[in-house]
């Protein structure tokens, strides 16, 4: 009798206790971002993710602005946005680096109630092949351009004249959680805006400012198709675990994270195993979602080590096949036509 109370106790009541505790404890609030006759600013939106979800904001009715250096891409996919939708986008031209240019493209339209911070490039190489120009230029586009313009937007953010709750998201990527070969400045950029989200979170939830943070998957973009180009084999392999999706499926997944204020959001099956995985100190405001991450941060952590021991087993076959081809190629002496990329 008393085994069965006991484990009454531990089936039902513990995990009751706990939702009860969380639900309590979570911070911030949960909360809700209308997106309706807003004004939703997006970058990189002349292309891919941003320009699927320009297209999909514009159909629910927000007012929209895209910006990206490219004036004639802009047009193009104003006009596309305008086929699709009956509706017309505002258009600024600005690279997010000059912050300059962003502070005036930002002056130069209505106040913003959803900033997107979507821009990005990405070369995937190996460190040691890498210009580190490259390098730098990942840096500074997707991270400190990802700053100049939160710094360009605040000012009109907080001093907007409805009081409702707004918005900045940030662009991450899968390899803004967890390291990936090939992607060391791509993943260095991306972790970096995970700790621009944290504390600009912290700055800002006083000004009813809620910060998201977006992680796909490989997304079918015109980026995506530059990028396979010349991709190490093992970096297609090892971001292969988590499959591919259409920039269109991405971006519905963006904008419902944005309005329902999530701080993190996954956008397919393995990106919520991620997220989980990685919660770490992040802010979380369900206090559902933090029970998952509570009752099984245990079998994920053990999830995730048996990711990286698949994935450390590609590398160890690519280096072995690759000293197997060498030796071959030693032994009939026509190195130049079998070096591996
Ligand atoms: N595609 C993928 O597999 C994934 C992409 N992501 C992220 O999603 C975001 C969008 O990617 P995706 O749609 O594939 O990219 P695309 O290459 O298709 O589009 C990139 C957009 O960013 C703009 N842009 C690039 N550099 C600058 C700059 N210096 N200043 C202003 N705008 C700039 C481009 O316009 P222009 O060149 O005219 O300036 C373009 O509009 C990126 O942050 C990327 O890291 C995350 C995970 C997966
Ligand atoms: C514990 C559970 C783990 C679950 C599975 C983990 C899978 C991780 C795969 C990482 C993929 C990285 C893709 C980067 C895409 C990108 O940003 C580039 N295409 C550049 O745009």
């Amino acid at each position: 009798m008393a085994d069965i109370n006991l484990s009454f106790l531990t089936l039902c009541i513990l995990p009751i206790l706990l939702l009860l505790f969380l639900k309590l404890i979570i911070r911030p609030h949960p909360v809700t971002i209308p997106i309706k006759s807003r004004h939703v600013f997006i970058t990189g939106g002349s292309s891919g993710i941003g320009l699927a979800l320009a297209r999909q904001a514009a159909a629910e009715g927000a007012r929209v602005t895209i910006l990206a250096r490219n004036p004639s891409k802009l047009e193009e996919a104003k006009a596309s946005i305008r086929l699709s939708t009956g509706i017309d986008v505002t258009t600024v031209s600005a690279d997010v680096c000059d912050f300059d240019a962003v502070k005036t493209a930002v002056e130069s339209v209505d106040p913003i109630d959803v900033l997107v911070c979507n821009q990005g490039v990405f070369v995937a190489y190996e460190l040691e092949k890498q210009e580190i120009k490259e390098v730098r230029e990942m840096i500074d586009v997707n991270l400190v351009g990802s700053f100049n313009l939160v710094k360009a937007v605040l000012p009109g953010m907080k001093s907007r004249s409805d009081r409702k709750p707004v918005s900045i998201a940030f662009m991450s990527s899968q390899a803004g959680q967890v390291g990936i070969y090939g992607y060391t400045a791509y993943s260095a950029s991306k972790f970096g805006l995970r700790g621009l989200a944290e504390a600009l979170q912290q700055e800002v939830i006083a000004d009813d400012i809620h910060v998201s943070l977006i992680f796909p998957p490989d997304t079918d973009t015109p980026g995506f198709a530059e990028e396979n180009k010349k991709k190490p084999r093992l970096t297609s392999i090892i971001a292969g675990s988590s499959g591919a999706m259409q920039a269109d499926e991405v971006a519905k997944k963006a904008l419902n994270g944005i309005k329902s204020g999530s701080f993190i959001v996954p956008c397919n099956f393995e990106g919520f195993l991620l997220a989980i995985a990685t919660a770490g100190l992040s802010p979380q405001r369900s206090y559902l979602m933090a029970f998952v991450e509570v009752v099984s941060a245990g079998i994920l952590r053990i999830a995730g080590l048996c990711f990286q021991w698949t994935w450390y087993g590609s590398i160890e076959k690519w280096h072995a096949q690759k000293k197997y081809m060498e030796v071959g190629c030693i032994l009939q002496n026509t190195q130049e036509s079998c070096i591996m990329d």
